[in-house]
């Protein structure tokens, strides 16, 4: 099960999600109480072993400052939330980092339909921590793709069962507050990923 941690800000909660085992680990770089700067999200990524995926989440933004953004941090993947076009994977393509495309339950579920390397089902709110009828996407979805939305250490299990997805992602599931992740919760999300079946 491949499981990545979203929205970190502290160098000690990336260490965290490291140690814990984390596959990849998300940097919001759009509107959000998680945001950080580019040179914040550097300054992260920095901590990060090469085996682990970094990850830029946008929202909204440009081809060109996703790209200038993405760059400027150094970071290995690109996350769009939205509704991005076709046009705009197609234009961060020559980028040569791994593309994600963040969508809810009512988009096209086809990984690769927008050129993008692994695809995200979440809440039709991002980063809300709102749950969803997770169960309502078993079987559609084809290819790499992350369940998202509303997930937490004592969930994440039963969500797994219920729509069978290649991996999960976690932010506000394994916070205190918003914007504030909690490391015990962190090892705890992982963990129960990974005992999952
Ligand atoms: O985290 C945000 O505030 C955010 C804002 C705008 C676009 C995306 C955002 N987050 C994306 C993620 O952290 C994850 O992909 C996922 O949506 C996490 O959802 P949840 O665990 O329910 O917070």
């Amino acid at each position: 099960m491949h499981v990545k941690i979203c929205g970190l800000s502290e160098p000690g909660h990336v260490e965290t999600a490291v140690e814990a085992g984390a596959d990849a680990i998300g940097f919001v770089l759009t509107r959000s109480p998680r945001r950080v700067t580019p040179e914040r999200a550097a300054e992260l990524a920095a901590l990060v072993p090469a085996h682990v995926l970094t990850v830029g989440v946008f929202r909204g933004e440009d081809p060109a400052q996703v790209r200038a953004a993405t760059l400027a941090a150094g970071l290995r993947a690109v996350q769009l939330h939205g509704h991005h076009p076709h046009a705009d994977f197609t234009a961060l393509k020559d980028l040569g980092l791994t593309l994600v495309r963040a969508v809810d339950a009512e988009a096209d579920l086809r990984c690769g339909a927008y050129d993008e390397d692994l695809l995200i089902v979440d809440a039709p709110r991002p980063g809300s921590g709102e749950p969803w009828d997770w169960a309502a996407v078993r079987g559609r979805p084809s290819g790499r793709w992350l369940l998202a939305g509303g997930l937490d250490p004592a969930n994440v299990a039963t969500a797994i069962e219920a729509a069978r997805p290649w991996g999960v992602d976690v932010s506000s599931g394994v916070e205190v507050a918003p914007g504030v992740k909690d490391p015990g919760l962190i090892r705890d999300f992982v963990a129960a990923a990974r005992g999952a079946r």
